[in-house]
């Protein structure tokens, strides 16, 4: 393997999805690097569900590349990936404990990988509650433990903090960002800067399927204000968009 390889988690190149005439992805370039914190941006419809989808290998691309730790997606890479697309469907009767002893024995995964999994998402205390009684914040903790599991060296997750509070938006940012410290890569989809500005190392913004811009946040800055800068770019994009 190369250095490259063993330093990049996920490239991506000059991918296209068509559907029709209807250009969803239009030639996007990504690459998440491992240990970092990567934000992928965008306005409702812009790609990144269909993105989403073909790295996870749900979708067959028109055309492009993806590699995840410099293999295709198969089912060996994607063996390497863990996602949390939506809060997962729990069993409110069962505790977090039972409900990762469950998936723990549905993935083959050994039993003493649960207590790891547990301590990254900060739920050791509640471990013994019922899900039921879980606040969504500990619910998509929950959720990311599973993910977790079976020791993921990239993961993807779609809006973690949609419909948290502000403690469970700092909570899963500290989460997010313990996660790129023990050197897993993190893929973070999501439409609004606020969720990505203060744990993301790079973003990308994509609108209409097209990169309108890659690069540390600090980079979007218009007149030093990053909001203005984003906003400038989807209008502009806006306006260029075929
Ligand atoms: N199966 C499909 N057939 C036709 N068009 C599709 C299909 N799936 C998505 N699209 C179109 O492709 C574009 C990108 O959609 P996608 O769901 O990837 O965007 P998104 O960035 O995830 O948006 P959102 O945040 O709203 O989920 C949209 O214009 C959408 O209408």
């Amino acid at each position: 393997m190369t250095t490259t390889a063993t330093t990049t988690a996920l490239r991506i190149r000059e991918l296209h999805k068509h559907y029709g005439s209807h250009r969803a992805l239009d030639g996007v370039d990504l690459t998440v690097r491992v240990g970092e914190v990567y934000g992928l941006l965008g306005p409702n419809g812009a790609g990144k569900t269909t993105l989403m989808k073909a790295l996870l290998g749900l979708q067959r691309p028109t055309s492009g590349s993806i590699e995840i730790f410099g293999g295709p997606v198969a089912r060996e890479s994607l063996g390497e990936v863990g996602a949390l697309i939506e809060v997962p469907g729990l069993w409110p009767q069962l505790t977090a404990d039972e409900t990762l002893r469950i998936h723990a024995r549905l993935r083959g995964v050994p039993q003493q990988w649960i207590e790891p999994a547990l301590e990254l998402v900060k739920m050791t205390e509640a471990r013994s509650r019922k899900v039921g009684a879980y606040s969504l914040g500990m619910r998509w903790r929950l959720g990311i433990a599973i993910a977790l599991l079976a020791r993921p060296r990239l993961i993807i997750l779609d809006e973690p903090t949609n419909g948290l509070d502000p403690v469970g938006i700092r909570e899963m940012r500290g989460i997010i960002r313990s996660l790129a410290g023990e050197g897993v890569a993190v893929l973070i989809a999501s439409h609004q800067l606020a969720e990505v500005a203060q744990v993301c190392d790079r973003v990308q913004v994509l609108v209409a399927g097209r990169t309108r811009f890659e690069g540390p946040l600090t980079g979007l800055a218009l007149d030093g204000n990053v909001e203005a800068g984003f906003f400038r770019l989807l209008e502009t994009a806006d306006a260029g968009i075929r």
